[in-house]
């Protein structure tokens, strides 16, 4: 038994609340006849039958309101939109907590005005509580618990002080990069900005010595250079997913911008490592702005993309996936191009379905190498398939209860959902959250 299998009161309040979901009014009065207490409960996706407060938010952070003007129910959203003294009431974004996702969390303070400072960064370099981050080919050196590879098992990043990785910082070939300070876990109503200078400091560097050499210099057991970041990455907490994802797309923008990209001159690292300047005087880079000095972001929209009948969902799969597994489907946002008419395009590209309204959720760092995932809902107004076989192997429409199977319940379910650590994933889930039919 799993803990998300439901309890016999759990299949009743489930049984209610798609009964109301679906508009199902005998079904809705039946039940409440037997449990009147029904009225007030909430499922396990966050979402009561909307009698007892409109200003509840389901597990998506959305209000009733936010739902009934995403599906365009005008009249119930102006209803839901009335507050009490009759005035309108701006609902989104006002007590609503932001969706955290994977490789968002941002525990340590960037302090980029400190960037400049190169006395305070060479200082800050050396104090013994300065934590070092190594990296061999943009992976970072973790220890895990036992030898075992299974997804289950949490890695910790290898932390080093200066005394240890001094020589390896004046290699040529190394590149290092300020992170940030710790965060103050009590942050004091009358710390200053001194005050936050002074908390541990954090550097990654990457380096071309050997892995082998490099790894003895840990003292941690079992530790390694993971070989595949989709999925070795995945397996830190939080805290330490969130610094991966800033070290390791600024360390991958430095491999691959040692020459300008304007003259084709060597470049070098300046400003703690988030800009790369070019070293010919003369070149057109070193006047104006010039996103060629900056690391990069791609910017990429994810979708889930709901049938028009509210009660389906479209996914695909790529041939690399694992066995059964769909995604959302995704895309590179081009240039001129909004978010929404990038989520349109992809969708229509990749499975042939045209989309209407497109919904921003939520958004998720993902360091493979730079992307900013844009985690979007979509609607589709048309329904047939036509899949670009360049792209996707295959795409298809999978229900509400399709998907519950595969997200809640272990029994061979129609499809495998992506891991929790991926934007993909947070957006199905989210969709289950949803009352399909309000
Ligand atoms: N976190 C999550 O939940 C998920 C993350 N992702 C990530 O999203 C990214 C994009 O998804 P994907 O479906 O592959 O994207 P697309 O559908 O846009 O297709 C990818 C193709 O676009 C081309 N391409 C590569 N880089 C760029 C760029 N910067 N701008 C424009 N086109 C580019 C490449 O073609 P060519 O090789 O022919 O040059 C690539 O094969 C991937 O990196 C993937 O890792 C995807 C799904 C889930
Ligand atoms: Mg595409
Ligand atoms: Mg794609
Ligand atoms: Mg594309
Ligand atoms: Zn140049």
């Amino acid at each position: 038994m799993t803990s998300y299998q439901l309890s016999a009161k759990d299949e009743m309040v489930e049984k209610f609340l798609d009964a109301a979901a679906r508009g199902d009014l005998s079904q809705v009065s039946t039940l409440l006849s037997h449990v009147p207490s029904l009225t007030n409960q909430t499922g396990y996706s966050g979402w009561t039958a909307l009698i007892c407060d409109k200003f509840i938010v389901n597990s998506s952070s959305q209000t009733a309101y936010d739902i009934a003007k995403f599906w365009g129910h005008k009249h119930i959203a102006d209803l839901l939109g009335q507050t009490d003294d009759g005035c309108q009431r701006v609902l989104l974004g006002s007590h609503i907590s932001p969706q955290e996702n994977y490789f968002s969390r941002e525990t340590l303070d960037r302090l980029s005005g400190k960037r400049t400072d190169e006395a305070w960064l060479e200082a800050k370099q050396r104090k013994p509580d300065t934590v070092y981050l190594m990296f061999s080919n943009l992976s970072p050196m973790v220890s895990t618990p036992q030898e075992d590879n299974s997804a289950a098992v949490e890695s910790k990043l290898c932390r080093f002080t200066y005394e240890t990785v001094k020589d390896l910082l004046q290699k040529p070939a190394t590149v290092l990069i300020f992170l940030g300070v710790e965060k103050r876990k009590n942050p004091s109503p009358y710390s200053s900005e001194e005050g936050i200078q002074e908390t541990p400091a954090w550097f990654a560097f990457s380096t071309d010595e050997d892995a082998a050499e490099l790894l003895k210099l840990c003292t941690e057991r079992n530790c390694s250079f993971p070989k595949m970041p989709n999925r070795d990455l995945l397996k830190l907490n939080e805290e330490e997913a969130g610094i991966v994802a800033q070290a390791r797309s600024v360390l991958a923008w430095h491999s691959r911008y040692s020459f300008c990209p304007t003259c084709g001159t060597s470049t070098k690292p300046e400003e703690g490592g988030h800009k790369r300047i070019c070293l010919n005087s003369e070149c057109r880079s070193l006047k104006g702005v010039h996103n060629t000095c900056y690391p990069r972001v791609d910017p990429v929209v994810i979708m889930l993309v709901i049938h028009p009948d509210g009660n389906q969902c479209l996914l695909g799969r790529k041939k690399i996936f694992p066995a059964r597994m769909f995604s959302c489907l995704a895309g590179f946002v081009e240039p001129g191009e909004t978010f929404e008419d990038a989520v349109r395009r992809e969708v229509e590209e990749e499975s042939g379905v045209q989309v209407g309204p497109v919904q921003y959720i939520s958004c998720q760092p993902w360091p493979m190498p730079s992307n900013l995932m844009i985690g979007c809902f979509a609607v589709a107004i048309s329904t047939d398939i036509r899949v670009d076989e360049n792209e996707i192997e295959e795409a298809r429409w999978f229900t509400r209860q399709q998907v519950i199977d595969s997200l809640f319940r272990e029994a061979s379910p129609a499809f495998i959902a992506p891991p929790r650590q991926t934007i993909a994933h947070q957006l199905i889930r989210h969709w289950i959250g949803m009352n399909a039919n309000l």
